[in-house]
Protein backbone atom coordinates (compact mmCIF):
# COMPACT_ATOMS: atom_id res chain seq x y z
CA UNK A 1 0.00 0.00 0.00
CA UNK A 2 1.13 3.45 -1.05
CA UNK A 3 1.45 6.14 1.49
CA UNK A 4 -0.91 9.19 0.65
CA UNK A 5 1.37 11.29 2.93
CA UNK A 6 4.98 11.71 2.98
CA UNK A 7 7.65 14.13 4.65
CA UNK A 8 10.15 16.17 2.76
CA UNK A 9 12.42 19.11 3.12
CA UNK A 10 10.53 21.59 0.26
CA UNK A 11 12.30 24.36 -0.89
CA UNK A 12 9.82 27.43 0.40
CA UNK A 13 10.81 29.77 -2.76
CA UNK A 14 8.41 27.65 -5.46
CA UNK A 15 4.75 28.69 -5.71
CA UNK A 16 1.34 26.67 -5.42
CA UNK A 17 0.81 23.65 -3.27
CA UNK A 18 -1.40 23.84 -0.27
CA UNK A 19 -0.37 25.01 3.27
CA UNK A 20 -1.61 24.78 6.95
CA UNK A 21 -1.66 27.61 9.22
CA UNK A 22 -0.88 27.00 12.98
CA UNK A 23 -0.86 29.72 15.56
CA UNK A 24 -0.74 29.26 19.85
CA UNK A 25 -4.74 29.08 18.66
CA UNK A 26 -4.05 25.26 16.82
CA UNK A 27 -4.79 25.49 12.94
CA UNK A 28 -7.33 27.24 10.77
CA UNK A 29 -9.98 25.49 9.09
CA UNK A 30 -13.27 26.37 7.55
CA UNK A 31 -15.61 23.66 5.79
CA UNK A 32 -13.04 22.24 3.60
CA UNK A 33 -10.48 21.24 6.00
CA UNK A 34 -7.36 22.59 7.18
CA UNK A 35 -5.24 22.67 4.18
CA UNK A 36 -5.86 25.58 2.20
CA UNK A 37 -4.72 26.76 -1.26
CA UNK A 38 -1.20 28.34 -0.42
CA UNK A 39 -1.52 31.34 -2.67
CA UNK A 40 -4.29 32.06 -0.82
CA UNK A 41 -3.47 31.45 2.45
CA UNK A 42 -0.51 33.71 1.92
CA UNK A 43 -2.72 36.73 0.85
CA UNK A 44 -4.65 36.83 3.78
CA UNK A 45 -3.52 39.31 7.09
CA UNK A 46 -1.10 36.66 8.97
CA UNK A 47 2.09 37.31 11.51
CA UNK A 48 3.90 34.65 9.47
CA UNK A 49 7.07 33.30 12.00
CA UNK A 50 8.10 31.33 9.66
CA UNK A 51 7.39 29.08 6.56
CA UNK A 52 7.96 25.26 6.24
CA UNK A 53 7.80 23.12 3.12
CA UNK A 54 7.08 19.89 5.00
CA UNK A 55 5.86 17.00 2.54
CA UNK A 56 3.34 15.45 -0.01
CA UNK A 57 -0.37 15.00 0.37
CA UNK A 58 -1.55 12.71 -2.73
CA UNK A 59 1.53 13.79 -4.69
CA UNK A 60 0.66 17.63 -4.11
CA UNK A 61 3.22 19.79 -1.71
CA UNK A 62 2.32 21.03 1.18
CA UNK A 63 3.66 24.13 3.01
CA UNK A 64 2.94 25.09 7.19
CA UNK A 65 2.87 28.20 8.07
CA UNK A 66 4.05 28.96 11.57
CA UNK A 67 2.33 32.07 13.19
CA UNK A 68 2.86 34.30 16.02
CA UNK A 69 -0.95 34.72 16.89
CA UNK A 70 -4.22 34.01 15.76
CA UNK A 71 -5.78 36.22 13.49
CA UNK A 72 -9.37 36.60 11.98
CA UNK A 73 -9.72 34.87 8.40
CA UNK A 74 -13.32 35.53 7.03
CA UNK A 75 -14.96 32.05 6.96
CA UNK A 76 -12.43 30.37 8.97
CA UNK A 77 -11.71 29.20 12.82
CA UNK A 78 -9.08 27.33 14.59
CA UNK A 79 -8.98 24.15 16.43
CA UNK A 80 -6.72 22.75 18.70
CA UNK A 81 -4.30 19.61 17.32
CA UNK A 82 -6.41 17.02 19.39
CA UNK A 83 -9.36 17.72 18.41
CA UNK A 84 -7.97 16.52 14.55
CA UNK A 85 -6.70 13.51 16.19
CA UNK A 86 -10.52 13.11 17.91
CA UNK A 87 -12.15 13.28 14.92
CA UNK A 88 -12.16 13.39 10.92
CA UNK A 89 -9.40 12.22 8.32
CA UNK A 90 -6.52 10.28 10.09
CA UNK A 91 -4.04 11.40 7.08
CA UNK A 92 -5.14 15.04 7.67
CA UNK A 93 -4.32 14.46 11.25
CA UNK A 94 -1.00 12.86 10.45
CA UNK A 95 -0.01 16.03 8.12
CA UNK A 96 -1.20 18.16 11.04
CA UNK A 97 0.67 16.42 13.90
CA UNK A 98 3.88 16.40 11.63
CA UNK A 99 2.82 20.34 11.02
CA UNK A 100 2.29 20.47 14.54
CA UNK A 101 6.42 19.30 15.76
CA UNK A 102 7.76 21.17 12.85
CA UNK A 103 6.31 24.43 13.79
CA UNK A 104 6.98 24.12 17.97
CA UNK A 105 10.59 23.27 16.93
CA UNK A 106 11.18 26.43 14.10
CA UNK A 107 9.54 28.12 16.77
CA UNK A 108 11.92 27.01 19.80
CA UNK A 109 15.08 26.72 17.80
CA UNK A 110 15.01 30.86 16.71
CA UNK A 111 18.10 31.24 18.35
CA UNK A 112 20.72 29.50 18.96
CA UNK A 113 20.93 27.93 23.11
CA UNK A 114 24.88 28.14 23.13
CA UNK A 115 25.34 31.81 21.99
CA UNK A 116 21.65 33.14 22.01
CA UNK A 117 22.24 34.47 18.43
CA UNK A 118 19.55 34.47 15.56
CA UNK A 119 19.60 30.75 13.90
CA UNK A 120 18.83 30.41 9.81
CA UNK A 121 17.07 27.58 8.37
CA UNK A 122 19.59 25.09 6.87
CA UNK A 123 18.32 25.02 2.89
CA UNK A 124 17.22 20.85 2.02
CA UNK A 125 17.37 20.02 5.35
CA UNK A 126 15.49 19.92 8.50
CA UNK A 127 18.01 21.98 10.59
CA UNK A 128 18.48 25.30 12.08
CA UNK A 129 22.24 26.24 12.32
CA UNK A 130 24.30 28.78 14.15
CA UNK A 131 26.84 29.91 12.01
CA UNK A 132 29.76 31.31 14.99
CA UNK A 133 28.71 28.00 16.63
CA UNK A 134 28.37 25.50 13.77
CA UNK A 135 25.68 24.43 15.20
CA UNK A 136 22.51 22.54 14.13
CA UNK A 137 19.40 22.04 15.87
CA UNK A 138 17.03 19.63 14.57
CA UNK A 139 13.30 18.63 15.50
CA UNK A 140 13.69 17.08 19.09
CA UNK A 141 11.58 13.40 19.81
CA UNK A 142 10.99 12.33 23.63
CA UNK A 143 10.98 8.76 23.33
CA UNK A 144 8.07 7.48 25.74
CA UNK A 145 7.22 4.31 27.22
CA UNK A 146 3.95 2.93 27.68
CA UNK A 147 2.69 -0.36 29.18
CA UNK A 148 0.01 -2.84 29.88
CA UNK A 149 0.40 -4.40 32.74
CA UNK A 150 -1.91 -7.69 33.22
CA UNK A 151 -2.47 -10.16 35.62
CA UNK A 152 -4.62 -13.31 34.07
CA UNK A 153 -7.92 -11.65 33.69
CA UNK A 154 -6.96 -8.66 35.30
CA UNK A 155 -5.62 -5.37 33.90
CA UNK A 156 -3.30 -2.18 35.63
CA UNK A 157 -5.11 1.11 34.66
CA UNK A 158 -4.22 4.49 36.34
CA UNK A 159 -5.98 8.02 36.16
CA UNK A 160 -3.67 11.09 36.00
CA UNK A 161 -5.40 14.06 37.49
CA UNK A 162 -4.96 15.27 33.91
CA UNK A 163 -7.05 13.14 31.99
CA UNK A 164 -10.72 13.65 31.55
CA UNK A 165 -12.89 12.39 34.57
CA UNK A 166 -13.83 8.77 34.78
CA UNK A 167 -11.26 7.51 32.06
CA UNK A 168 -8.76 5.28 33.09
CA UNK A 169 -5.23 4.28 30.75
CA UNK A 170 -2.22 2.61 30.81
CA UNK A 171 1.23 3.92 32.29
CA UNK A 172 3.48 5.98 30.87
CA UNK A 173 6.30 8.28 31.63
CA UNK A 174 9.45 9.84 29.65
CA UNK A 175 13.15 8.02 28.82
CA UNK A 176 15.73 9.66 31.03
CA UNK A 177 19.38 9.81 29.78
CA UNK A 178 21.16 6.95 30.57
CA UNK A 179 18.16 4.13 30.17
CA UNK A 180 17.03 1.58 28.33
CA UNK A 181 13.47 0.94 26.87
CA UNK A 182 12.66 -1.51 29.43
CA UNK A 183 14.83 0.41 32.06
CA UNK A 184 12.60 3.28 31.52
CA UNK A 185 9.71 1.05 32.01
CA UNK A 186 10.42 -0.88 34.79
CA UNK A 187 11.37 2.57 36.11
CA UNK A 188 7.84 4.31 35.68
CA UNK A 189 5.71 1.43 36.80
CA UNK A 190 7.96 0.96 40.31
CA UNK A 191 7.33 5.15 40.64
CA UNK A 192 3.84 5.33 39.84
CA UNK A 193 2.22 2.39 41.36
CA UNK A 194 5.02 0.39 42.98
CA UNK A 195 4.36 -2.42 41.06
CA UNK A 196 7.71 -5.19 39.90
CA UNK A 197 7.31 -6.32 36.41
CA UNK A 198 8.47 -9.46 34.23
CA UNK A 199 8.11 -10.61 30.41
CA UNK A 200 8.20 -7.30 28.81
CA UNK A 201 6.97 -7.63 25.20
CA UNK A 202 7.27 -4.75 22.83
CA UNK A 203 3.94 -4.03 20.83
CA UNK A 204 4.73 -0.87 18.30
CA UNK A 205 4.97 2.58 17.99
CA UNK A 206 2.88 5.75 17.80
CA UNK A 207 3.84 9.65 17.03
CA UNK A 208 2.47 11.08 19.47
CA UNK A 209 2.82 15.33 18.46
CA UNK A 210 1.72 16.47 22.02
CA UNK A 211 4.36 17.84 21.92
CA UNK A 212 6.93 15.68 20.43
CA UNK A 213 6.61 12.19 22.07
CA UNK A 214 7.27 8.67 20.42
CA UNK A 215 5.35 6.28 22.24
CA UNK A 216 6.83 3.10 22.42
CA UNK A 217 4.40 0.38 23.74
CA UNK A 218 4.45 -2.70 25.95
CA UNK A 219 2.92 -5.60 27.21
CA UNK A 220 4.40 -7.03 30.83
CA UNK A 221 3.04 -9.34 33.03
CA UNK A 222 2.51 -8.55 37.07
CA UNK A 223 5.56 -9.99 39.04
CA UNK A 224 4.96 -8.46 42.91
CA UNK A 225 4.12 -5.42 45.14
CA UNK A 226 0.69 -3.49 45.60
CA UNK A 227 -0.89 -0.68 44.69
CA UNK A 228 0.55 2.84 45.90
CA UNK A 229 -0.28 5.56 43.64
CA UNK A 230 3.00 8.28 43.20
CA UNK A 231 1.41 11.49 44.51
CA UNK A 232 0.39 14.62 42.07
CA UNK A 233 1.49 12.03 39.07
CA UNK A 234 -1.22 9.18 40.14
CA UNK A 235 -4.71 10.03 41.39
CA UNK A 236 -5.84 6.30 41.41
CA UNK A 237 -4.70 2.65 39.93
CA UNK A 238 -6.73 -0.08 40.18
CA UNK A 239 -6.35 -3.79 38.42
CA UNK A 240 -9.73 -3.96 36.14
CA UNK A 241 -11.54 -7.24 35.24
CA UNK A 242 -11.26 -7.72 31.10
CA UNK A 243 -15.42 -7.87 31.25
CA UNK A 244 -15.89 -4.74 33.59
CA UNK A 245 -13.43 -1.78 31.90
CA UNK A 246 -14.05 1.57 33.05
CA UNK A 247 -13.89 4.00 30.19
CA UNK A 248 -11.06 3.90 28.09
CA UNK A 249 -8.82 6.59 26.33
CA UNK A 250 -9.84 7.63 22.49
CA UNK A 251 -9.28 4.91 20.70
CA UNK A 252 -6.29 5.94 17.87
CA UNK A 253 -4.28 6.01 21.16
CA UNK A 254 -1.85 3.93 21.77
CA UNK A 255 -2.78 3.24 25.18
CA UNK A 256 -6.28 2.31 23.87
CA UNK A 257 -4.39 -0.15 21.30
CA UNK A 258 -2.59 -1.87 24.25
CA UNK A 259 -5.76 -2.84 25.98
CA UNK A 260 -8.00 -3.59 23.02
CA UNK A 261 -5.34 -6.01 21.91
CA UNK A 262 -4.95 -7.73 25.62
CA UNK A 263 -9.00 -8.05 26.20
CA UNK A 264 -9.43 -9.38 22.78
CA UNK A 265 -6.46 -12.33 23.31
CA UNK A 266 -7.98 -12.88 26.52
CA UNK A 267 -11.71 -13.44 24.62
CA UNK A 268 -10.40 -15.06 21.41
CA UNK A 269 -11.60 -11.76 19.57
CA UNK A 270 -9.85 -10.33 16.21
CA UNK A 271 -7.27 -8.18 17.17
CA UNK A 272 -7.39 -4.71 16.68
CA UNK A 273 -4.50 -2.88 14.49
CA UNK A 274 -2.54 0.10 15.65
CA UNK A 275 -3.03 3.34 14.09
CA UNK A 276 -0.25 4.63 12.27
N1 LIG B 1 -0.58 7.95 22.86
C1 LIG B 1 -0.99 7.48 24.02
O1 LIG B 1 -1.77 6.54 24.08
C2 LIG B 1 -0.48 8.07 25.32
C3 LIG B 1 -0.99 7.62 26.53
C4 LIG B 1 -0.45 8.11 27.72
C5 LIG B 1 0.55 9.07 27.69
N2 LIG B 1 0.99 9.53 26.48
C6 LIG B 1 2.07 10.51 26.43
O2 LIG B 1 3.23 9.96 26.98
C7 LIG B 1 4.06 10.99 27.46
C8 LIG B 1 4.58 10.65 28.83
O3 LIG B 1 3.53 10.38 29.72
P1 LIG B 1 3.44 11.06 31.17
O4 LIG B 1 2.87 12.43 31.05
O5 LIG B 1 2.77 10.08 32.06
O6 LIG B 1 5.00 11.22 31.56
P2 LIG B 1 5.75 11.06 32.96
O7 LIG B 1 5.16 9.95 33.76
O8 LIG B 1 7.21 10.99 32.65
O9 LIG B 1 5.41 12.38 33.76
C9 LIG B 1 5.29 13.67 33.21
C10 LIG B 1 6.40 14.53 33.78
O10 LIG B 1 7.60 14.29 33.05
C11 LIG B 1 8.34 15.49 32.87
N3 LIG B 1 8.52 15.75 31.44
C12 LIG B 1 7.73 16.46 30.60
N4 LIG B 1 8.21 16.45 29.35
C13 LIG B 1 9.34 15.71 29.38
C14 LIG B 1 10.28 15.31 28.39
N5 LIG B 1 10.15 15.68 27.11
N6 LIG B 1 11.30 14.52 28.78
C15 LIG B 1 11.43 14.14 30.07
N7 LIG B 1 10.57 14.48 31.05
C16 LIG B 1 9.54 15.25 30.71
C17 LIG B 1 7.55 16.57 33.57
O11 LIG B 1 8.06 16.70 34.87
C18 LIG B 1 6.14 16.01 33.61
O12 LIG B 1 5.38 16.51 34.68
C19 LIG B 1 3.21 12.27 27.39
O13 LIG B 1 3.58 12.98 26.22
C20 LIG B 1 1.81 11.75 27.24
O14 LIG B 1 0.98 12.65 26.53
C21 LIG B 1 0.50 9.04 25.30
MG1 LIG C 1 3.37 8.95 33.67
ZN1 LIG D 1 25.54 29.87 18.57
Amino acid sequence: MTSRWTTAVLDTDQPGGWAVARSPEGFLFDDNGALFPREWLKRQDLSVLAEHGIGHLDGEPVYLLELRSHSDVPGCNWKGLRAFMLDGDHTVYKVLGYAAQIGTWAREHRFCGNCGQAMIQVPRERAMYCEPCDLRSYPRISPSMIVLVTRGDEVLLARSPRFVTGVYSTLAGFAEPGESAEDCLIREVREEVQIEVKNIQYMGSQCWPFPHSMMLGFHAEYAGGEIVCQEDEIEDAQWFNVHELPPLPASRSIARYLIDVYVARRLGHAEPVLPG
